[in-house]
């Protein structure tokens, strides 16, 4: 620990961080790029088969080195002192798509054995702007000594920094006149919505606050959703129009019934239920399954205007147990029929919902991961279960920073090629 030592970067793993190698230990390297020769601090050593490590100066630059779009989380820092959350803003936005493309497709050939490319695609508007201003969502943290702020990478130390050039100008400016009453060990969530007013929800400890009633409003396209004041919502400005659309195009409509038990798992408030919906408007049935009591209220609110559309609240892996329980024959067609939509948590989805998903064996899955190893780790799991990966697309919707967003079609083997399918 604190040892300073000079390392060859080789190559990036997940987690923003790359690889080098020292004395025979991996060492996991912060704030460089792969190519390039650094001094680095050891800054965690617990581990015989690893040590962790950030840089303190490049000794020898990679052609894809920019000034940090962050001073505060740049090499200017002491590395205990540099804000997390843009381990990749001293990066190029090109080479920074590069590089999460190459996590993907490392982690679906290492854990899969799945040799897929993927190109990773920039949100609209973020290429114009240097991908800054998309956070429509920052959670800020406090201390005993007075100070509000994020936290540092990788630590729960909160620090300073005068700017947020990553949040939406909006949350930016809610940032200069934050409540000067607060006390340590408190989350200030600042939020931006984009059909509601911005505001600060002040909560105790760095669980996020308790949810109310009051709910807040975000349009993607030519709907609205309601949500609960702090309920979950996509951060990236553009990211519901982005994953709307990317869902629409990810289901095979040759594959698709709209009377089959169509599910959105995971569902939130609506949103991929909607862009469903709104791709096959009609008689469409879909459920969304959502863990979240408030979520779930919202997205039978959000979805009312859909007779085929309704809201279930409880856990993804219990739903499935007791579908697959309670269910008729008619019903086990229909979910055979079934175009599933599955948006986890970063977790991914993990191997008892796999294992429901294969023994209910939907038509086809549309999976929207936002951790590409959880992924590659689930895709394992499903096509060794008789899914194939028939189409992935990937979008940068967490610019400057290490996480990347996937949507995925897993098509049941046999129905490769078909033309319909049908719960008839
Ligand atoms: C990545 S968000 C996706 C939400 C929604 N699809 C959207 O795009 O707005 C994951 C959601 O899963 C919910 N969740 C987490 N674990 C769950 C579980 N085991 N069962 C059901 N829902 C869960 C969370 O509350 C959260 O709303």
């Amino acid at each position: 620990m604190g040892d300073e030592i000079e390392l060859d970067i080789t190559n990036v793993a997940h987690g923003g961080v790359c690889v080098s190698r020292y004395g025979g230990r991996v060492v996991f390297v912060a704030d460089t790029i792969p190519g390039e020769r650094v001094l680095a601090r050891v800054t965690e050593a617990r581990k015989k088969s690893f040590v962790r490590a950030s840089t303190v100066r490049v000794i020898t630059a990679s052609e894809h080195r920019r000034e940090h779009v962050w001073a505060a989380a740049s090499l200017d820092r002491d590395p205990a002192e540099r804000a997390g959350g843009a381990e990749f803003g001293h990066i190029d936005l090109a080479e920074q798509r590069r590089l999460l493309a190459s996590v993907i497709t490392d982690s679906l050939r290492r854990m899969a054995g799945i040799e897929r490319e993927v190109v990773v695609e920039a949100a609209p508007g973020d290429d114009e702007c240097n991908g800054l201003g998309w956070r429509t969502r920052i959670s800020l943290h406090t201390d005993a000594a007075g100070r509000v702020g994020p936290y540092a990478a990788r630590t729960h130390t909160v620090v300073e920094v005068p700017d947020y050039p990553l949040a939406h100008h909006e949350v930016a400016m809610l940032t200069l006149g934050l409540p000067g009453t607060v006390r340590a060990g408190q989350t200030l969530d600042v939020i931006a919505p984009s059909a509601s007013p911005p505001f600060v929800a002040v909560s105790e400890g760095s669980r996020g606050p308790q949810r109310g009633a009051a709910r807040i409003r975000e349009r993607v396209g030519s709907r609205e959703f309601e949500l609960s004041k702090t309920g979950f919502w996509q951060v990236h400005l553009a990211a519901p129009d982005v994953l709307t659309a990317a869902v629409q195009d990810a289901i095979d409509p040759a594959l698709f019934d709209p009377a089959a038990d169509n599910l959105d798992l995971y569902g939130g408030v609506g949103l991929l239920a909607a862009a469903v919906l709104d791709r096959f408007p009609g008689k469409t049935r879909i459920t969304t399954v959502e863990s979240d009591v408030l979520a779930t209220e919202c997205a039978a609110d959000n979805l009312a205007d859909s007779p085929g559309a309704y809201a279930q609240t409880g856990r993804v892996d219990r739903y499935l147990a007791n579908y697959q329980r309670g269910a008729t024959p008619a019903e086990l067609a229909r979910m055979r029929a079934a175009t599933i939509i599955l948006d986890p948590p970063r977790s991914g989805a993990g191997g008892e919902v796999c294992a429901a998903l294969i023994s209910l064996a939907p038509a086809q899955l549309v999976y929207v991961a936002c951790d590409p190893v959880a992924f590659a780790r689930d895709a394992a799991t499903l096509t060794a279960g008789g899914y194939t990966l028939t189409g992935m697309r990937a979008f940068d919707l967490f610019p400057h920073t290490h996480h990347v967003e996937i949507v995925a079609t897993l098509v049941r083997s046999d129905l490769l090629g078909s033309r319909s399918v049908s719960a008839e």
